[in-house]
This record gives C-alpha cells, sequence and structure tokens, in this order.
C-alpha cells in the first residue's frame, strides 16, 4: 500500500467527473481488474480520475475486450492472463460473472503476493466465499464486495466513472478477515463515490433476492410471456409497449450470462423470495375476482409511498432513464 507522498498525474482533457474527487496520493500502488466489463471499465474509469492506484492492471478472457481496452486505454497494463495482471498487485477486484469468479481466484492464486486483498464485485456473495475462499492462499485476504449499482448493458465501452456515486457498495467480509484489509477495500470504494455498508454475505444474499434478484426473474418472465403471446397478438406487443411494458424489457435486457449465474448461485434466497410473491400475488389475483378493491387501493396506496421515499433518498430518478449510461464522459 501507498504510505503517503503526492502523486499529481495529468489527465490529458479530463476533469474530474462530478462526485468524484482526485485524490493527493494514491491508497494503492497497483490495482488489478480482471473482467473489464460494464462495472470492471467503470471501476477503472473512477480510478483512473481518481487516482485511486499508481498503476492500474487489466485482464479479460476475451481478445477482443483486451483489444478494446487497449484502445479506450483505460488502464496502464493489459496482461495476457489473469495471473499475469495479478502477480504483484497490492489489489485484484475480480469483475467477471459470478459463475467465473471462483476459477479466475485458482488462476491467480499462484501469482499472488503475501498481504495482497482479492476482492470481487460479483451480485451474490456466499456462494463466492465458498467457492474462491478455499483455493487463495492464507496469505492473501479475500474480501467481496457487491456494488449496489449497474445498467442493463455490458462490456468496456458501456462503463462510465461516476457509476457509483451515492450508491451502496456493500462488503461482506468473510468471518475472521483481517480489519486493515475490510478498511482498505471500504476506502477504494468511497474513493469512488460509493456509500458503503457492511453484513455478511448471507445476509447479503437474502436481501438482495428480494430487491434485485427477484425483481430480474419477474421482468424476464413477463417479458418472456409477452413474447410468447406475441403470436396470439401480433404485433401488438411491440407497438403498444411505450409504459410500464417498456420499463420491463429495460430490466430483462441484461447480460443473460450474469443473470444465470446469479439464479444458480443464489438459489435457495430467491426461492425462498420467489415462494413468498407467490403467495402475494395469489392474494392480488384473489382480491380482483372478489372485487375487493380496498384491498388493491391499500396495497397501490402503500408502494407509491415506498417509491416516493427512495426517491427522497435520492437513489433513484423520478423517471426510469433509459440511458443512464451516456453520463459517461469516457465514451
Ligand atoms: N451489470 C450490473 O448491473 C452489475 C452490477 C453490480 C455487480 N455486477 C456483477 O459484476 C460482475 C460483472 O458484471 P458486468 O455487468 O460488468 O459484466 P460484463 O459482461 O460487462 O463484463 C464481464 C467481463 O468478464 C470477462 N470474463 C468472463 N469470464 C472471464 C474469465 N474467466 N476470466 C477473465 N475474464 C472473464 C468477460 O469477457 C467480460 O468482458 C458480475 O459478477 C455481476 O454479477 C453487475
Ligand atoms: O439498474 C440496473 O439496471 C440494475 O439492474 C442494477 C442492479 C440492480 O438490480 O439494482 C443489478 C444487479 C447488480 O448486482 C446491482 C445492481
Amino acid at each position: 500500500m501507498v504510505e503517503g507522498g503526492l502523486v499529481e498525474r495529468s489527465l490529458a482533457g479530463s476533469s474530474v467527473a462530478e462526485g468524484l474527487k482526485r485524490r493527493a496520493a494514491p491508497l494503492v500502488e497497483r490495482l488489478a481488474v480482471i473482467g473489464p466489463g460494464l462495472i470492471g471499465s467503470s471501476i477503472l474509469r473512477a480510478a483512473r480520475e481518481t487516482g485511486l492506484a499508481r498503476t492500474l492492471v487489466t485482464t479479460d478472457a476475451n481478445p477482443a475486450v483486451r483489444e478494446r481496452v487497449r484502445e479506450l486505454g483505460l488502464a496502464d497494463e493489459v496482461a495476457p492472463t489473469s495471473a499475469e495482471a495479478a502477480a504483484g498487485t497490492d489489489i485484484v477486484i475480480i469483475c467477471v460473472p459470478v459463475g467465473a469468479i471462483a476459477s479466475v481466484a485458482g488462476e491467480i492464486a499462484d501469482r499472488l503476493k503475501p498481504g495482497a486483498i482479492v476482492s470481487d464485485v460479483g451480485s451474490v456473495k456466499a456462494s463466492v466465499i465458498d467457492k474462491a475462499g478455499p483455493l487463495l492462499p492464507a496469505s492473501v485476504h479475500l474480501i467481496p464486495a457487491h456494488p449496489v449499482a449497474g445498467t442493463e448493458y455490458s462490456g468496456p465501452d458501456a462503463g462510465f466513472a461516476t457509476l457509483f456515486v451515492n450508491r451502496w457498495s456493500i462488503v461482506t467480509p468473510p468471518e475472521n478477515a483481517d480489519p486493515s484489509a475490510v478498511a482498505t477495500v471500504a476506502a477504494l470504494w468511497e474513493a469512488l463515490g460509493a456509500n458503503v455498508e457492511f453484513m455478511t454475505a448471507q445476509h447479503h444474499d437474502l436481501v438482495l433476492a428480494i430487491t434485485s434478484h427477484v425483481p430480474h426473474l419477474i421482468a424476464y418472465n413477463i417479458v418472456g410471456t409477452a413474447a410468447d403471446l406475441e403470436a396470439v397478438t401480433q404485433s401488438e406487443v411491440i407497438k403498444f409497449s411505450a409504459g410500464g411494458f417498456r420499463d420491463f424489457t429495460r430490466i430483462a435486457s441484461s447480460d443473460p450470462t450474469m443473470w444465470r449465474d446469479v439464479f444458480l448461485n443464489n438459489k435457495d434466497a430467491v426461492l425462498e423470495m420467489l415462494g413468498r410473491f407467490n403467495e402475494d400475488i395469489a392474494a392480488l389475483a384473489r382480491a380482483i375476482r372478489w372485487g375487493d378493491g380496498e384491498a388493491l387501493f391499500d396495497l397501490f396506496t402503500r408502494t407509491r409511498a415506498i417509491r416516493r421515499n427512495i426517491i427522497d433518498l435520492g437513489q433513484e430518478t423520478a423517471e426510469p432513464d433509459f440511458g443512464r449510461h451516456t453520463r459517461s464522459k469516457d465514451q
């Protein structure tokens, strides 16, 4: 870790994006991002703008992504493999789909220096600790995290430096995690503009099952159902999709690999929340069948208040913003 010393790099033509602060000194010497897609490239962009690390290293399993990252100039070094990217690095952030995190951990294990921190951004946390933890040497610190910020887009062109500004990043340290390594990961996310919250991986997975995973499943399902009906209704599904349905199509266009892995790795929590969801939707169907307007009105009043609370807390724009990714100054 870098203890002190002023490092001022000139960033040709770029000013620090709103909500990000340029650091007087880097937090770490060498930061590696494995998988510079939407989330990884956003970390690299924000790290570049803030001067978070003296050297930014990245790699990707896909050679076309490595080439694109070079073209975009997102890192100081683009390594050919994960093992080479991780060698001699202070912090490695694994930004690949949840199902590939453990295999990356296995690939880098031998090349990590003692005291290095390995983190990730996976949308599911307990499986990362269970599967990646045993593959890493005892001399490194596994401190998983999850930035609760994203879009439906993927790849290095989709990222932007301000993605994490004023969003939560949930850090889920395993039992007996080294406090200074936990503090470093928290400081990293704060430097990227996020607000940090700590919880166990199990609690994270339960909370995110209802706030993120089941909503995505519902969106995938409703768009799938509508697409099946399209044969019956001809082009009406597309023609009249300017309203609520359109909001679902945004969510349902999210990356298939990422979401397949989320559901396969958070099975228990998702099934538990889905069970509860099914009970509640059955109650709504009953209210409609029996003309129970009061039950419908009461629920819709409660949910409207929840939406307004979220907006008041500044965590959502008032209207769906389909072009959020265009906030990027790097594109
Ligand atoms: N998209 C979101 O909204 C969002 C938000 C928060 C967290 N996450 C989590 O972040 C992670 C990345 O998501 P993303 O949306 O940035 O995905 P992405 O598809 O944009 O990028 C992932 C990158 O990882 C690379 N990759 C895949 N397997 C690899 C391997 N074995 N070794 C090296 N590179 C590999 C891919 O080629 C791709 O470039 C996922 O775990 C996801 O759950 C996503
Ligand atoms: O805004 C979106 O498009 C998202 O779906 C982002 C979202 C979410 O559900 O809030 C999706 C998955 C991540 O793990 C975190 C954030």
